[in-house]
């Protein structure tokens, strides 16, 4: 195995209280506390993603239920906080492991230079041997700022160091490609090798004290691998089996990547692709082979793995391999890191522009919404203009779709005066020119599957990330 893998562990609310007593499980705590001391030991880093602030301060607090009111939330999460980091600060001590605090907001990476601090406060305390515990910083976050569960954050914590491995520990073993509470024929999806193409059963809408869901996971295991990260979901109450799952995980790597190369290559012929500036990214994939790879497992009933028949295979869990070509740091940063407060739609050749390396141009903008700022981020949606130069454009066929995000050179109120017309003749209708491009090329990031037209099922799980950004 390699050395010095970096492996980042998200613990949800239910995996630390109990959802009924809100008293904290732990024998899960300890068990996740022997596994990362056992990690460290072996030469690896861990990061602990941990929910369970505002559960712990139920419990504190003996009140029933999470209250709606968003101040009450906010001071239970500032009275959890404490007692939460105390628990893990106790029960670290044992093994003489140093922790850290980690408290983000969507606010505070939003800002480059502050995104670039906390990567280095990470940095320097994984090289100080100490795990670094995080949270949202539920106090300060109001809707508009918030990352809203934990599974994003922990997907964009595992980007930001850059990360080997993010699991998302949760109370099945895996995905399923349907309830296998209710269906008992559900088969479990061991390995996804494209999200996109990803068909699984998302109905676990998470515990009664936390917010996450299977979705939110989905959601989070896109944003990690696209960032190369390879993603974990397995089962919370046996954290003994990461080390197991992390040992199948790197044997499996080799053949996978090599596997994924030549069948990228094979298809490689007769499809477009585009590339950031840097990381080659490829924006239409259609070509790279996508499939959830689900292997059928006999009496799935209650989501409990059956593996009893087969003792050499490892733990029960899903394992998304990560994109070829990760997105990694300031185009993560634009993609993942910052919400979009508005659209601007371009046309095709604008487009086949971007794919150039060149910025984008106001000839190639068709149209405009919300009400963003200079220097605020953007959506990017291509469309096909319904005649040449109109600023009319096909809303179904073909369907706009989202090629990535930019921060844009010009307002909301000034693109719509610009669009269409040439560089040179800004300056005219503005009475000033700023910039002759729109968005400079490295201020645009293409992502891997915002690009192609999203189907109902894709849709909806993008709007629901879009939604908590
Ligand atoms: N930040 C919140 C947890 C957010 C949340 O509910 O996340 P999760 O339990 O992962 O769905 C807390 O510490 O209570």
């Amino acid at each position: 195995m390699k050395k010095h893998l970096t492996i980042v562990i998200k613990l949800g609310t239910s995996s630390i209280v109990d959802e009924k007593s809100h008293e904290p499980l732990l024998s899960i705590l300890s068990t996740i506390v022997e596994t990362a001391c056992k990690l460290q030991k072996d030469g690896h880093r861990v990061v602990i993603v941990s929910s369970g602030a505002i559960g712990v301060a139920l419990g504190h607090m003996d009140m029933e239920r999470r209250p709606k009111h968003l101040p009450q939330v906010q001071a239970l999460a500032a009275i959890g906080q404490c007692k939460l980091m105390s628990l893990w600060d106790q029960l670290f001590m044992h093994r003489r492991q140093p922790i850290a605090q980690i408290l983000l907001t969507r606010n505070d990476i939003a800002d480059r230079t502050q995104y670039l601090n906390a990567q280095n406060t990470f940095i320097e305390l994984i090289h100080m041997g100490v795990i670094p515990i995080v949270n949202e910083n539920d106090t300060l976050s109001v809707a508009e700022i918030k990352f809203g569960d934990n599974d994003t954050l922990s997907a964009i914590t595992a980007a930001m160091v850059q990360a080997d491995y993010l699991f998302l520990m949760t109370d099945v073993d895996c995905l399923y490609d349907s309830n296998p509470r209710s269906n008992p024929n559900a088969k479990a999806i061991e390995v996804v090798e494209d999200i996109g193409d990803l068909v699984a059963d998302v109905s676990s809408a998470g515990s009664s004290v936390g917010t996450g869901g299977m979705a939110t996971k989905i959601t989070a295991a896109r944003l990690a691998t696209s960032a190369g990260v390879t993603t974990i979901i397995t089962r919370s109450d046996k954290p003994g089996n990461i080390a197991k799952i992390v040992t199948h995980a790197e044997s499996k790597k080799a053949e996978e990547l090599a596997a994924k190369r030549s069948s990228r290559q094979s298809s490689i012929e007769g499809t477009e692709s585009l590339s950031n500036s840097t990381s080659n990214l490829t924006l239409e994939d259609s070509s790279l082979a996508k499939k959830a790879v689900v292997k059928e497992v006999s009496g799935t009933n209650g989501a409990v793995s059956p593996r009893l028949d087969a003792p050499s295979l490892p733990p029960l869990h899903t394992r998304f391999i990560p994109d070829l070509h990760p997105i990694r740091d300031r185009y993560f940063w634009l993609l993942y890191g910052l919400a979009p407060h508005g659209t601007v739609y371009i046309d095709k050749g604008a487009h086949r522009a971007l794919a150039d390396k060149a910025g984008l141009l106001p000839a190639g903008v068709v149209e405009v919404e919300g009400n963003f700022a200079q220097q605020e981020a953007v959506r990017i949606v291509v469309v096909q203009r319904k005649s040449r130069g109109s600023f009319e454009y096909e809303k179904e066929d073909p369907a706009p779709f989202e090629v990535g995000r930019a921060l844009v050179n010009y307002s909301a109120a000034e693109i719509k005066r610009i669009r269409g017309l040439k560089s040179t003749e800004i300056h005219g209708a503005l009475g000033y020119a700023d910039s002759e491009y729109i968005a400079l090329r490295e201020n645009i990031a293409f992502g891997n599957r915002t690009s192609r037209p999203t189907t109902p099922n894709r849709m909806s799980m993008s709007h629901e990330a879009e939604q908590r950004h």
